[in-house]
């Protein structure tokens, strides 16, 4: 059985559907447990006792983080730490997402896995922190490090933007942070065909892979490129794209620092799993108009 954590998130709830035809597939929710207790999760590992362990759980709210530190560290350090453990002694594979945010940002080189990383923020921090307990463990655990993940459902910048895009005249957005927004329907995806591999017992497949969507943007262009699609399928977004004002990121104070340079290289990822992933522009339309649809939010 494939054990999927945080399955009402943004990735697990994708991973529900890409993995169904791998085998048995149960989601835990929070109904499930309180993951950041180590006790309720060694319960959960112990009674379900999957084969494969994805996990999807995190604490993902950035600038809260900054001060909910120790939350933040229970669910991105300690569960990790605790899954690998698990996953050691019953020989369980095991698969885990990691962020741009454990990089400092500096430069403008997409970054490649094997560069050093400095977290700004307690987030990012906490995040390194689980993908270090996992390399450490030496179980040949799988990290897919993403960027600006959004989608459907959950909360994520292309909704906020949408919400916004309809409620106000105007806009101010950073636009000195560059990166690449990845829907979390291709990070489904691609850990699927990763979890088919493992499954098959391919070699090879282990540590650190960078996966967003190709291309660059910095979230003000995101931002236009999102309100100018919702547009054109006829949702009634009000402001102008002229509106939506390119600002510095010191010009919007926020609590946790976050990098200027989230450009990841994905080589790596497309050598090993022998694929070409979307531009993020077309892989956007693709999740706006799938989020429309379901919505049925058109004028
Ligand atoms: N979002 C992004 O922009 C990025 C995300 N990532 C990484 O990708 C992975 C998936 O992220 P994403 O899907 O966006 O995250 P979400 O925040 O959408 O989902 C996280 C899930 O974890 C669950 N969870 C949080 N705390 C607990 C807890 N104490 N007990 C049980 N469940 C808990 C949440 O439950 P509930 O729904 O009840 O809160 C939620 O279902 C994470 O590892 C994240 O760090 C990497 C780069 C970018
Ligand atoms: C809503 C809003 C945001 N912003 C800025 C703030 C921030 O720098 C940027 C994106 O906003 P967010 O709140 O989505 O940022 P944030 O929560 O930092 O997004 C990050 O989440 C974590 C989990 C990750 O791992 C990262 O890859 C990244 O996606 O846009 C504006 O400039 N204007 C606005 O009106």
């Amino acid at each position: 059985m494939i054990l999927v954590t945080g399955s009402e998130g943004q990735v697990g709830y994708e991973l529900l559907r890409t993995l169904a035809p791998l085998g048995r597939v149960k989601g835990l929710t929070r109904a499930d447990g309180d993951l950041s207790d180590r006790n309720t999760v060694l319960a959960l590992l112990n009674e379900h006792k999957p084969c494969c362990i994805v996990n999807a759980a995190a604490y993902t709210a950035v600038d809260k983080a900054e001060t909910d530190t120790e939350a933040a560290k229970a669910l991105n350090t300690t569960l990790p730490a605790t899954l690998a453990e698990w996953a050691k002694v019953n020989q369980t594979h095991l698969f885990h997402y990691s962020t741009d945010y454990v990089y400092d940002g500096s430069g403008t080189n997409p970054w490649v896995e094997t560069d050093p990383t400095g977290p700004l923020s307690v987030y990012g921090k906490t995040k390194l922190a689980g993908d270090q307990a996992l390399l450490e463990a030496g179980i040949g655990a799988v990290i897919f490090r993403t960027s600006w993940v959004y989608g459907a459902r959950g909360r994520n910048f292309m909704l906020t933007m949408i919400k916004l895009g309809q409620e106000r005249d105007e806009l101010s957005v950073v636009a000195d942070q560059w990166g690449t927004p990845t829907p979390a329907w291709l990070i489904a995806q691609v850990t699927a065909t990763a979890v088919r591999e493992k499954l098959k017992g391919t070699k090879g497949i282990e540590g650190v892979y960078h996966l967003t969507c190709t291309g660059d943007t910095n979230w003000c262009d995101f931002a236009r490129a999102i309100m100018q699609e919702a547009q054109a399928l006829g949702i009634s977004i009000r402001i102008e794209k002229d509106r939506i004002k390119p600002i510095p990121t010191a010009d919007y104070p926020a609590p946790a620092p976050r990098p200027l340079n989230s450009r990841l290289n994905v080589a790596k990822l497309e050598r090993a799993f022998n694929l070409q992933l979307p531009d993020w522009r077309n892989a956007m339309q693709l999740t706006i108009r799938d989020w429309a649809e379901h919505n049925r939010n058109l004028d």
